[in-house]
């Protein structure tokens, strides 16, 4: 009995032996979690992007972001890794060794190249997402026969060429097959696939009839193709027309052809009248407009003596004294609009009328020259709507004009002088203002490069500057010593209404930051309104906001830059969470990378550095006031991190991650 047990025993081992060394061993495969590791930091280093968060110093790649095990068998059997900023070829040599994956997503990346031929010994393979890269060459249907089980194959979107062969028949359990928006040529198959449900080839290179069996797809499926047949209303030339169409050829052929002489002269005849008449439509309809136009305000580009913006009335005056440079302000005070450094005449509250520029400010105009300014509209904010003005000489300024000011003039004149002695880098500078009694105009510099807000969530598209770690860094530093200016012994006020439209960049992307000083001249409401993304959550009155709320707005500007996500993003919509919440629990579940914008991750040296921004930013943004740094404590601690990272040389673009992406 021992004896046969023993001999069960040796068997048993030896058979498994046999096992390992004939059959596994010879394709290359372990079975071990050990390779699968290997084999992803393989990938790792080809491909990059935000496996590159991967914490490598942890032995079980299973806790990795994207990568999923199988705890039965110790094997990866499934990579996530969608829009991750990969980019490159993928290797030879890598899923040879991910022999257990199930599931294969490296959709929206920047993958090129051919598909690299080991993706063969993935056998157990049931879902493969690639669409959305930029891979190339043929797909090798044949070559990858021994993929029987995958059920969801999708291509779609990259450059795949060469034809659709009829070995797609062979992967039996196929349910999904799109293979849209690639340069695949030829006829299209007669593709038996018996569960297939989702069926895609269009955008594609490909010519011929539509095969009965695919007749049953939709139309969208084969359109921007040259295909014909059924479901398209392309008739086939006789020669190709597939049995299912053939019946109906001559009924469609005579639709087609039917057409007679007359007809066509009758239509040419009048499209050609109908042409005309709208021709004379739009001539009247411009005349018209032309005439209204000299009669009442513009609304693009007009003089800002007439600027109007969404019923507010024009500047320029319609009651006493209405001249048409003139404000609606009595005859005396356009009588008196001269400009006067600050100071001079400062003290004479009611006869005042004038430009009053302060004392820093270089360029000197008057009120006059401002009216004059094409002015066009740059946006409406809390405090009134801000107009961007092109005096005669070519300078440019930009006017806020305020609304609800609750403010006595004597008080306004002197808060407003406090703020006009503000003198700092990082602030945008307010040359002059002008009070009367029904307009109150705040001028400051223009700056040419807008907000941040627009920077990041505006237009990306090309020649744009990208906005690497060493300009969103700079900004965030300048950003940063503005408010600590504000904030310092002196001064020691707090903004109120820190956001990145109120962060403007001058023309070499330094921070500025607008509307200081300005909630205590205007009435603001005191529910909250669109800042609430920002708004610190001990402030219910955003009229009494402390430092330490600005330190939190700072803190929800810092992570807007980082992650590139406005706080009032769609996030806030779906998912119910605002951004700092969201950014603190994706960075407890240790996949820190994930929150950062794409466009920083193209810069690998600076890691280190992203993180600690983002970890000031998570302390800035801290739920109760006394957990949050000063804003000085703050500057250093972006001042030390910049120093690092410039003396690594800065953010050293991978050149060809720039380029690919661009
Ligand atoms: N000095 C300036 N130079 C260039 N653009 C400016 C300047 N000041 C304001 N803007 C732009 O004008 C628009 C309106 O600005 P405004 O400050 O009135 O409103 P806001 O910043 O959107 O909101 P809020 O008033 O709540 O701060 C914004 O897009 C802002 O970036």
């Amino acid at each position: 009995m021992g004896v046969c047990v023993h001999i069960r025993s040796v068997t048993a081992t030896m058979a498994l032996v046999f096992f390992h060394i004939f059959l596994l061993l010879p394709a290359g495969i372990t079975t071990d979690l050990t390779s699968d590791r290997a084999a992803l930091l393989s990938l790792r280093s080809a491909v990059g992007g935000r496996t590159l968060f991967w914490t490598t110093t942890q032995q079980n790649p299973c806790n990795w972001a994207g990568v999923q095990c199988d705890n039965a068998v110790n094997r990866v059997t499934a990579l996530h890794l969608p829009g991750v900023s990969l980019s490159g070829q993928l290797p030879v040599g890598i899923f040879g060794n991910l022999t257990h994956l199930r599931t294969l997503s490296l959709r929206f990346n920047l993958l090129s190249g051919p598909l690299p031929s080991d993706l063969a010994s993935c056998v157990d393979l049931r879902n493969l997402y690639l669409q959305g890269n930029r891979f190339s060459g043929e797909f090798p249907v044949s070559f990858f026969t021994s993929l029987r089980d995958l059920v969801r194959l999708n291509l779609a979107g990259n450059n795949f060429s060469g034809e659709i062969s009829t070995g797609f028949n062979n992967f039996t359990r196929l349910r999904t097959l799109f293979l849209e928006n690639n340069r695949f040529s030829g006829a299209l198959p007669e593709l038996n696939i018996p569960k297939l449900e989702q069926f895609n080839v269009s955008f594609n290179n490909l010519s011929g009839p539509v095969p009965r069996i695919l007749q049953s797809k939709p139309k969208e499926s084969f359109v921007g193709n040259s295909l014909c047949g059924s479901p398209l209303e392309e008739i086939c030339p006789k020669k190709d027309v597939p049995p299912a169409v053939s019946v109906d050829l001559p009924e469609n052929r005579k639709k087609k052809d039917g057409l007679s002489g007359g007809a066509i002269a009758g239509i040419v005849i009048g499209s050609v009248l109908g042409f005309i008449v709208l021709l004379l439509l739009v001539y009247i309809l411009c005349r018209r407009r032309t005439t209204k136009k000299t009669s009442s305000v513009d609304i693009g580009v007009t003089k800002l003596a007439n600027a109007d913006v969404d019923g507010e009335k024009p500047l320029t005056g319609s009651g006493a004294g209405g001249g048409s440079n003139g404000f609606s302000v009595a005859a005396a005070a356009a009588a008196a609009m001269t400009t006067t450094a600050s100071g001079a005449g400062g003290g004479d509250v009611s006869g005042n009328k004038k430009l009053v520029f302060f004392r820093n400010s270089s360029v000197i105009f008057d009120l006059e020259d401002l009216l004059r300014a094409s002015a066009e509209v740059l946006g409406k904010g809390t405090f009134g709507t801000a107009y961007k003005a092109v005096l005669e000489a070519g300078m440019m300024v930009a006017v806020k004009r305020l609304k609800d000011v609750t403010v006595s003039e004597s008080e306004f004149r002197e808060k407003i002088e406090f703020v006009g002695a503000m003198d700092h880098e990082n602030l945008v500078p307010l040359r002059a203002y002008y009070y009367s009694k029904e307009e109150k105009l705040l001028v400051y510099d223009y700056m040419p490069m807008g907000s941040l807000s627009a920077l990041l969530h505006g237009n990306k598209g090309g020649g744009r500057t990208p906005l690497n770690w060493e300009i969103r860094s700079a900004i965030a530093l300048g950003a940063a010593r503005g408010i600590e200016y504000l904030h310092s012994h002196g001064h020691d006020v707090s903004h109120g209404n820190i956001k990145s439209s109120n962060i403007l960049l001058s023309k070499s992307h330094e921070a500025r930051i607008s509307d200081f000083g300005l909630a205590h001249l205007v009435g603001l409401p005191s529910t909250p309104n669109r800042v609430a993304g920002y708004r610190a959550p001990e402030v219910t009155d955003p009229r009494r906001v402390s430092q330490k709320a600005d330190v939190y707005s700072f803190g929800v500007l810092l992570l807007e830059l980082l992650t590139g996500k406005a706080p009032t993003h769609a996030l806030l919509n779906e998912e119910g969470v605002d951004l700092p919440r969201w950014v603190q629990s994706t960075v407890k579940e240790e996949w820190t990378s994930e929150v950062f914008d794409l466009e920083l991750l193209r810069y690998q040296n600076v890691e280190e550095e992203m993180v600690q921004l983002l970890q000031l930013a998570i302390d800035c943004a801290a739920q109760y006031p006394d957990n949050r740094p000063t804003m000085a404590e703050a500057t250093v601690r972006i001042e030390e991190l910049r120093r690092v990272s410039l003396s690594k040389g800065g953010s050293n673009p991978d050149p060809d991650r720039v380029h690919e992406s661009d």
